[in-house]
């Protein structure tokens, strides 16, 4: 029986710049991915039909079957090669979920590459990630990694100049928050204002291409910071306490609620993390380093 397994990371926007609101219901985005090492890993084998399974501690709130991301990823691909989506994807989640690190995303960027390999389509990374655009705006990204420029709705990405690696700390929430509700507060919040053109921060790229955690830690920017903090006013707090014990940078994850610091070093973050699970509004902290690679295979394929 065939066995491929996945692994994928989280990511962080170091940058997302909002633009208006899209007559189709989305927004432009101008931001910069940033793949860190909290990962989950899909493994896809050979079964009669579609079959979904997650396991770890948060696999309770991840759907099943076809409502699971990476079911979807499966059908679609599976449509796109004339045959039956024949699999049992088993999704060992270790990225929080409704988090904002793009979890859902991630694993159906891991199925895509799971199921090309388990049916020996080798479709190639190009088309697979034409089939990821489809599944949704952060998808395209799992599949890169590394850091990256995304615009549009995400999806036409750039690899970034990049130099050297970062050290972060995430707080994770004792509850999730909607995407959807995020970017609908973000447009209520902006009622009735101009809306300038989402663009990408120059300060920003410029610390990425010294490699300068400092001054990376001061161009972190996140538009829809003020929307979730709305919806959620004890991440200010949060960001704040970061700020004062020691992170270079404080921002929310993508649409939250996640937050994530820049540090210096990982004494700087073990140091960092006491401080914010102290704080009783953080479910735990995680340790993570980025950039990392998208998703790849992790063992062999393995034949019949
Ligand atoms: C916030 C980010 O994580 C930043 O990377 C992404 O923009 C969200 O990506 P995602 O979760 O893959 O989002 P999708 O599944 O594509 O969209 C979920 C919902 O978020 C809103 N949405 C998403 C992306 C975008 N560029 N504009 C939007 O307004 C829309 O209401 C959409 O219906
Ligand atoms: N494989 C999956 N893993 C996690 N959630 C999934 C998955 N498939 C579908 N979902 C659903 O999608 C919702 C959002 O999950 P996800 O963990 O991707 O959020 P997120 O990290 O905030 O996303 P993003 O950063 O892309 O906005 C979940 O609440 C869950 O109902």
């Amino acid at each position: 029986m065939g066995h491929v397994a996945v692994r994928v990371p989280a990511k962080v926007n170091l940058q997302l710049a909002v633009g208006p609101l899209r007559a189709d219901g989305y927004h432009d985005l101008a931001t910069v991915f940033h793949a860190v090492s909290l990962f989950d890993e899909v493994h896809a084998e050979d079964c009669p039909a579609l079959e979904v399974v997650t396991t770890g501690p948060q696999a309770d709130a991840v759907p099943g079957g076809a409502d699971n991301l990476a079911g979807r990823a499966a059908t679609l691909l599976a449509a796109r090669a004339g045959r039956a989506p024949e699999v049992r994807l088993t999704i060992r989640k270790d990225i929080p979920v409704a988090g904002g690190m793009a979890g859902g995303s991630a694993d159906a960027a891991a199925a895509l590459v799971a199921c090309d390999a388990l049916w020996g389509l080798d479709l190639g990374r190009e088309a697979l990630a034409g089939l990821a655009a489809e599944l949704g705006s952060d998808v395209p990204f799992a599949l890169l990694g590394g850091t990256a420029v995304g615009l549009g709705r995400g999806e036409r990405l750039t690899p970034a100049l990049a130099r050297g690696g970062f050290t972060w700390v995430f707080a994770l929430a004792h509850q999730g928050l909607a995407t959807p509700q995020v970017f609908a507060e973000c447009d209520r919040q902006r009622a009735g204002t101009a809306v300038p053109e989402a663009a990408v921060s120059e300060p920003l790229m410029a610390a990425l291409r010294a490699g300068d955690p400092v001054a990376l830690g001061r161009a972190l920017g996140n538009d829809l910071q003020p929307a979730a903090l709305a919806l959620r006013p004890e991440l200010g707090a949060l960001l704040e306490l970061g700020r004062a014990h020691g992170a270079l940078g404080a921002v929310l994850s993508g649409s939250g609620p996640t937050c994530a610091f820049l540090v210096e070093s990982r004494d700087a973050g073990l140091a960092l993390g006491d401080v914010l699970l102290a704080s009783g509004d953080v479910r735990d902290v995680r340790h993570a380093h980025g950039p990392v690679h998208g998703a790849r295979t992790i063992t062999p394929r393995v034949e019949d």
